[in-house]
């Protein structure tokens, strides 16, 4: 039976008056690593504060494990690694201290993963803080996260600031942790990069969710068909919800959400047809396309052009 780790129910948080969260629901299952994507201003960072217990919702529910995100904010607090966007420490720390200090803060073995999460990280503990790269700095919030061995790990923009192959191996090792049950939700910007490591994708815009599924089942979902035609362009109606078109001379191109099989299935068998291709598509080219529809103009679900068909 699938479990939801973590669930979010119609979650309103206003800031003077204004929404930046909106209704959000989301449900992220157990072994799972949900990649939280939103353009700047959609909602991430307040979904984390929300999560982390910062804050209190204005309406709505947040809990993770079973437990309220504000009134089991302490509980939870063994149980979940948050890695926050911008974290800040004590600066005239060492690497080895901040570990010593957040401690005490923690239960036994805390230490012991801390200091093995920061030599695997690159990390030399002897360093002061201050004397540290973005880079290294980030990676002291990581290893600070992984420490407690949580059963949920949240990671706001974990990999800003890593260099390429510090990145690759921080997002394979996520892999390795949800193999073990354990529950990653992550925001990043490097939407491809997050690609090989999610096994679910959720798009935030407004404070709302216009996307929420298996990365599976997106590939399935959101196709792009091509084909060559002699006779005339087909007509996309019925196809499903085109996302956007594209065509030039005696070649077509759309990309569909949901399509429809028999329609595909017919615009294949036509006789005029050649070069026929149903693909999925990158998870960077469904996400402008989403949000390029979301963005269209008022209720008509008008389909963005990339150019207009001949
Ligand atoms: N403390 C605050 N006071 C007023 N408005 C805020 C505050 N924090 C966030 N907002 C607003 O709430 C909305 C959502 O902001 P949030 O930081 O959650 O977005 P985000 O998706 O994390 O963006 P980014 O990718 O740029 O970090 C934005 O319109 C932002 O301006």
């Amino acid at each position: 039976m699938p479990e939801d780790v973590i669930e979010i129910d119609r979650l309103v948080v206003r800031y003077r008056g204004k929404s930046a969260l909106d209704g959000l629901n989301l449900r992220v299952p157990r072994g799972s690593v949900y990649a939280f994507l939103g353009d700047n201003g959609a909602g991430k960072t307040t979904t984390m504060k929300i999560l982390t217990g910062q804050a209190p919702p204005d309406t709505g529910r947040a809990s993770i494990l079973g437990l309220d995100c504000w009134a089991k904010a302490t509980e939870l607090r063994f149980r979940v690694g948050y890695m926050p966007e911008r974290p800040r420490f004590y600066e005239w720390m060492s690497v080895g201290d901040i570990g010593w200090f957040t401690a005490a803060f923690h239960r036994a073995g805390f230490l012991e993963r801390y200091r093995e999460w920061a030599g695997k990280l690159g990390l030399d503990s002897a360093k002061r803080l201050k004397d540290l790269s973005k880079g290294g700095y980030a990676r002291v919030g990581l290893a600070l996260a992984l420490a407690p061995d949580p059963e949920v790990l949240l990671l706001d923009e974990p990999t800003s600031g890593l260099d390429l192959l510090t990145r690759r191996d921080f997002l394979a090792s996520l892999a390795d942790l949800a193999a073990s049950g354990r529950t990653i939700f992550i925001t990043s910007h490097s939407i491809a990069e997050l690609e090989r490591a999610c096994t679910h994708v959720g798009l935030l815009r407004d404070g709302q969710m216009i996307l929420s599924a298996p990365l599976e089942e997106v590939r399935k979902k959101i196709r792009r068909l091509s084909l060559r035609f002699t006779d005339g362009p087909p007509d996309p109606s019925g196809l499903g919800t085109v996302l956007e078109r594209y065509g030039t001379g005696h070649y077509w191109q759309v990309l569909v959400k949901d399509p429809n099989p028999e329609a595909v299935a017919a615009l294949r068998r036509r006789t005029d047809v050649s070069d026929f291709e149903d693909v999925s598509v990158s998870l960077e080219e469904v996400y402008a396309a989403l949000m390029a529809r979301a963005a269209g103009p008022g209720e008509t679900g008008a389909v963005p052009m990339v150019q207009k068909v001949e």
